[in-house]
Parts: C-alpha cells; sequence; structure tokens
C-alpha cells in the first residue's frame, strides 16, 4: 500500500455539488492569513538565517549543554550546548527546501502527464494511466529506504524520488479535470481558431487546473515536510551538523528522560508549518468551490414527440457544392456506429438544414465536418470533401489549416463558448492576428469591425468587456464573429438559438441570414426546429437514428413530406400556419427512439410509424421522392389535393 500518497485527497471536482455544505475556510479568514503569514515567515527566517541567528549551528558550549530557555538561549540548548533557536531557523530551509523539491517533481511529471493523457485520448491515457498505476503500486517507504541503500543519503535525491511517487496521484486528480475542461466549448472554439495544440493546454487547460494545482501543492508540501522529518528522524536525514528539523527531533528523543523540553520547539515550529500548508489547502479548496460557476441548466426548447426509422443516406444538391459528404459513418472506436452512411452536400451560399429529434445523429455529423469529434468517437468510412479536397483522414495539425480559415463552427451555448478567462478583445485579437497575418492595431481594428458587422453597437465597450458582462444574444453574435476572424467559407452552428429567448433567437437567426445574403458564406444549421428550418435553409436532410430520411430543398421537403416520420414532425410542430385553427393536442408519436445498439436492420422508424408492414423489416433505400428529393420509405405519404395558403411549407416562416 502506498501509505504516503493517501492522505491526497481528490479534491478536483470543479463544481459544486448541490446540497453540499461549503467549507468554511477561505483566503481571507484570519486562520488563513495567519498560516500564509508563518510560512512566507518561516521561510524567509530560514533562506537568511545564516546572516543573522545569534549563534552558528554548530557553536558548541558544554557548561551551558541541556539548559531551558534564557535570555541568551531563548529556545534552550542541545546535549552540547548548541542553542536551538538558531539550530531550528537554519534547519528550516534544509526540511522546506526538499519538500518543495518533492512538490515541484510531483507536479513537474504530473501535470504534462495529465494533459498529454486528456489531449491524445485512449492510447496515451491507457499508457499513462498504467505508469501511474505501477507507481501507485510501490510501497513508498520500501522505495524510497532501497534508493537510500542504494546511493546513500542525498536528502535532495530522496525527495525527487518521492516528487516522482507522488506524481501518480496528482496525475490521477488532475486527469479527470483535464477532460473535462477539454470538453469545454472554448477549447474547441480555440481549436476552430487555430490555436496549436501547446497554448490551447497553456491558455485554456491548465487556467482551469490553477487552483487544484495549488490546493493539492499545499497539501503535498505538507506531506514531504512529515515524510522528510520522517526519514530524518529515523536517520536517513542530512548530515550533523546541521540536520533537518526531523534530524533535531530525532537528536531531542534521546533526551526525552533528563531534558523533555528540547522535543518542543522543533516540534511546534514542525507541526506549525504542516498545519499551516493544510490550512491554506483548505481555504484555496474552499474558494475554488466559491467561485466555481453555477451552472444552469440550458434553456432548451421543447423537444418534438416523434418518432424513430430506418436505414441509408440522402443527398441534396451536388452540382458545384462546396462541401459534399458521402457514406459517412461515424462511430465509437471499435464499438457502436452513431452515424451511418449519411450524404449531404452544401452549396455555396447556401444554408443546408439536418433537422431531427435529439440523438438522431446532427451534432455527430455536424462535427464530424470540423474534425472535432469527442474522445472515442471517430469517422468509420465515407467521404468529406471541402472544395474538393478530402478531410477524412487529415491529421491534427493538417485539420488546423482547414478549421476556421475554410470552416468554422458556433455552438447552441456561446456563454460555454467564450473563455471566462479573457477579455473579448483578447479572444478576438490572437485569431485575427493569427489568420490574417496582420498586427495588433490592425486586428482590434478588424474585430470592431466584425463585431460591428454581426449587429454590436457598442464594439469598443464589449471588446473591454469579459464574457460574464455579455447577453446571451451578445455573446452569441461574439461567438459569430469569432467564427469569422478567419473569413471561413462554411459557418456550422450547432442549435445556435437554443439556449437564447425567443426574441434574441429572431434577431440571431436574421444575423445569420443576411451574412448568408450579403457575404456569400455557406452554413450547415443543426436543429430541431422545423420553423427555423424552414425560415432560414435552402436544403434539409431529415435525420433519424443515424441516417437521412428525407432530403431535397425546403420547398421539397416541407411543403410534400415524403417520409411518415418527416410527416410526423410537421404535425408536432406548434407554429400553426396562419388561417389555419389551432388544435387542443399536437399530435405525438408513440414509442422512443431506439438507441444506437437497438437499430433494426430495416426501417428504423417502422416500429413507430403507422404505415408500416413486414415489407419495412427489409433494408430501405433512398429513392427519389414524388415532390422531388428523395426518400427512404417504401410507403411514402401520398400527395395532399393542393391547397394554396399564406406559407405553403406549413410553417411558420
Ligand atoms: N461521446 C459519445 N460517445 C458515444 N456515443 C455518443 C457520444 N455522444 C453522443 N453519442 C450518441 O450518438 C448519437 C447521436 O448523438 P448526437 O449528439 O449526434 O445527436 P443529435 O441529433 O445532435 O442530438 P442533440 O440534438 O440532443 O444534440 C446518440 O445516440 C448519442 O447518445
Amino acid at each position: 500500500m502506498n501509505t504516503f500518497t493517501e492522505p491526497v485527497q481528490p479534491s478536483a471536482a470543479p463544481e459544486p455539488t448541490p446540497g453540499r455544505r461549503k467549507p468554511k475556510a477561505s483566503l481571507y479568514r484570519p486562520g488563513t492569513l495567519l498560516a500564509i503569514a508563518w510560512l512566507v515567515l518561516i521561510m524567509i527566517a530560514s533562506a537568511t538565517a545564516r546572516g543573522w541567528v545569534p549563534f552558528p549551528v554548530d557553536h558548541q558550549d558544554l557548561t551551558d549543554a541541556l539548559a531551558g530557555p534564557s535570555s541568551r538561549h531563548w529556545l534552550g540548548t542541545d546535549e552540547l550546548g548548541r542553542d536551538l533557536f538558531s539550530r531550528i531557523v537554519t534547519s528550516g530551509w534544509i526540511s522546506i527546501g526538499p519538500a518543495l523539491l518533492a512538490v515541484a517533481v510531483a507536479f513537474g511529471v504530473g501535470v504534462p502527464m495529465a494533459l498529454l493523457a486528456a489531449e491524445h485520448g485512449r492510447k496515451v491515457e491507457w499508457t499513462c494511466s498504467r505508469i501511474a498505476e505501477l507507481l501507485l503500486s510501490l510501497p513508498t517507504t520500501v522505495i524510497l529506504l532501497a534508493f537510500v541503500g542504494a546511493v546513500g543519503i542525498h536528502v535532495w535525491a530522496i525527495m525527487a524520488v518521492l516528487g516522482l511517487l507522488l506524481a501518480a496521484p496528482v496525475y490521477r486528480i488532475l486527469l479527470a479535470l483535464a477532460q473535462s475542461l477539454r470538453t469545454r466549448l472554448y477549447v474547441d472554439a480555440a481549436k476552430v481558431n487555430g490555436v496549436g495544440s501547446l497554448l490551447v493546454n497553456v491558455r485554456h487547460v491548465l487556467p482551469g487546473m490553477a487552483t487544484t494545482i495549488a490546493v493539492q501543492a499545499a497539501q503535498l508540501f505538507a506531506l514531504g515536510i512529515l515524510i522528510e522529518a520522517g526519514l530524518a528522524f529515523m536517520g536517513y536525514g542530512p548530515a550533523i551538523p546541521a540536520p533537518s528539523w526531523g534530524g533535531l527531533i530525532g537528536g531531542a528523543q534521546q533526551h526525552i528522560y533528563d531534558a523533555p523540553w528540547m522535543m518542543v520547539p522543533t516540534g511546534v515550529v514542525l507541526a506549525l508549518t504542516v498545519i499551516a500548508a493544510n490550512q491554506i489547502a483548505d481555504a484555496l479548496s474552499g474558494e475554488r468551490e466559491r467561485n466555481a460557476p453555477v451552472r444552469r441548466p440550458a434553456r432548451r426548447a421543447a423537444r418534438l414527440p416523434v418518432p424513430a426509422q430506418a436505414a441509408g443516406e440522402a443527398s441534396t444538391r451536388a452540382e458545384g457544392a462546396l462541401l459534399e459528404v458521402r457514406d459517412l459513418r461515424v462511430g465509437v472506436v471499435e464499438g457502436t456506429e452513431l452515424v451511418t452512411g449519411v450524404s449531404v452536400s452544401v452549396r455555396s451560399g447556401t444554408v443546408l438544414g439536418l433537422v431531427g429529434e435529439s440523438g438522431c445523429g446532427k451534432t455527430m455529423t455536424a462535427r464530424s465536418l470540423m474534425g472535432l469529434l469527442p474522445d472515442g468517437v471517430e469517422v468509420c468510412d465515407g467521404s468529406i470533401r471541402f472544395q474538393g479536397r478530402e478531410l477524412v483522414g487529415l491529421s491534427d495539425r493538417q485539420y488546423q489549416d482547414v478549421r476556421g480559415r475554410d470552416i468554422a463552427m458556433i455552438s447552441q451555448e456561446p456563454m460555454v463558448a467564450l473563455d471566462p478567462m479573457f477579455t473579448i478583445g483578447y479572444q478576438l485579437v490572437q485569431p485575427i492576428r493569427r489568420f490574417r497575418g496582420v498586427g495588433r492595431g490592425e486586428a482590434r481594428r478588424i474585430a470592431l469591425d466584425l463585431l460591428a458587422q454581426v449587429g454590436i453597437v457598442d464594439p469598443a465597450r464589449i471588446l473591454r468587456s469579459h464574457p460574464h458582462a455579455l447577453s446571451g444574444g451578445m455573446a452569441q453574435r461574439v461567438c459569430i464573429a469569432l467564427a469569422l476572424t478567419g473569413s471561413p467559407k462554411l459557418l456550422i452552428a450547432d442549435e445556435p438559438t437554443t439556449a437564447l429567448d425567443v426574441t434574441v433567437q429572431a434577431e440571431i437567426l436574421s444575423l445569420l441570414r443576411s451574412l448568408v445574403h450579403n457575404t456569400g458564406l455557406s452554413v450547415v444549421l443543426v436543429s430541431h426546429d422545423l420553423g427555423v428550418v424552414a425560415d432560414l435553409c435552402d436544403d434539409v436532410a431529415v435525420m433519424y437514428a443515424g441516417q437521412v430520411l428525407e432530403s431535397g430543398t425546403v420547398a421539397e421537403v416541407l411543403d410534400q413530406a415524403a417520409h411518415p416520420y418527416t410527416g410526423a414532425l410537421m404535425s408536432a410542430n406548434p407554429h400553426i400556419p396562419q388561417g389555419e385553427a389551432v388544435p387542443d393536442r399536437l399530435p405525438s408519436i408513440r414509442g422512443t427512439v431506439p438507441a444506437p445498439k437497438d437499430w433494426p436492420t430495416g426501417c428504423r422508424f417502422a416500429s413507430r410509424c403507422p404505415l408500416s408492414t413486414h415489407e419495412c423489416h427489409e433494408p430501405v433505400a433512398l429513392a427519389p421522392a414524388h415532390g422531388g428529393g428523395t426518400v427512404r420509405c417504401i410507403h411514402p405519404l401520398v400527395p395532399a389535393p393542393a391547397t394554396a395558403g399564406p406559407n405553403e411549407s406549413g410553417v411558420v416562416r
């Protein structure tokens, strides 16, 4: 068992658990301030001791041996009449220095390991975790004693070995935190903006780990002091005449009966130093919980209560396509497929809507275009061609040329997509300089222009603001400006209005529409809302259970829905065309969407489809639909008699 590592508590959770009592310690409480003052004092005093203590550390006076405190010797003397105060203060650095070295080695090894494992996914994580487990399985005391036996008593080297052993718990604590931080949208946004892997770690991941590192460092420092004292007490500490605190206690222990006082001063100083370090760790931990953002659930528009269905892929217009996706398959590495055989294309200056219920694979499809799939999920097969260039198989480094410059992305949670640590100006100016190769002044001017372009009326003030000072709508405008910094040709907008108020949603949609109209930008819009799709899109692909069930232009698909699933989505849409009666209840579809592992070989919607027959349990291919476009159904809906209305698509535009 690794006894020395037990006190290191995995206190890495960055957010408070609801209902959990908050720790009382705070950085600003008198106890913590006293602890900080004590540590600072003892470090400065011991580092400068040789210049001011009343007696040299090895000054002997046998006529005054084993004396108690006096005006000449404030804390008494030892068996050779050496001044205890001078020896304790002078030895301080011999105890503190090696403890700091152990902390530095533990974090110097543990932090890069955690960052690497979090960044590079399974294989690297597996390797790092096995190394950590190996280190954790080693009995620390035995290893240190064996090291002393092999190389002799070299305190600094012993503590460096201790630091190496402590790197394992540090890694384990920080790995989960680094993985969680890497899933933050602002990390994706940084990647999209062309920030390299090292800078992403330094700018966006490490700052989020800082408090946890500080808490753990304070705890490990206290632990290091105790371990060094324990070793010195056993005789494995620095040599005479300048022992560490543990050595002083070991010497005092030999006079426990004839001079019990000798042990008290060193014991108190050691105890106070350890208590102070733990108090600071506790206070930092309390601060971290107090400052953790309280994450409110995103306001999501109600999901349409609809069905599940069959297999295939769909294509919209292929002529002159900016983006051409063919037979895309995305799945868990060596596991279940999550998207199967999706084919779509996006023409220049148009908007393609990917629409469907939650879990149907829209986000996986969209993120695969950016090479930003979650860890453990990969493109298994198929082709993604952007302006004729194949993107499937590009390395992360090669994707950096594409992200931001060719394809950019905005997400549904703008507040999370912006790094809370930096001003908007900093977050805009950096990618502008990188993408456009301009100086700081010019980049700032472009940033102001971009903010004005996305409808921000006071760009100069917004540049100086931090994300927390913005409303959701403003933050989404800033995210759109950020996405435009590299002048991309294609924008992927993953439910960009879901987390916003209804009125703000309309403003953001209007902004996207004007960008498409004025700049010729193309957009892939991920949405579950047919109203939004009808409002903004030129083409639409209706997705269900990892497949495209129907695709075509918005007019083809929404005006003359051919697939029963599309029809069900339309019926469940609460936006009733002008002039029609509002029903008491919107129709819904029985059952639930099957999970990827439960997808049938035939039509995936069959179990919920009112029109299904036994033939639907065979694989169904995409075929031309009656109104244009393509549909994956052997019982397509029959076109309704033509009824001219104010809005032919049947949804409010
Ligand atoms: N990291 C992951 N590992 C494994 N499966 C995942 C992962 N993320 C999502 N999935 C699964 O992939 C499928 C498609 O998810 P995806 O997020 O693409 O759906 P979606 O249509 O975008 O839904 P939503 O609108 O809720 O985001 C779902 O079954 C989901 O459970």
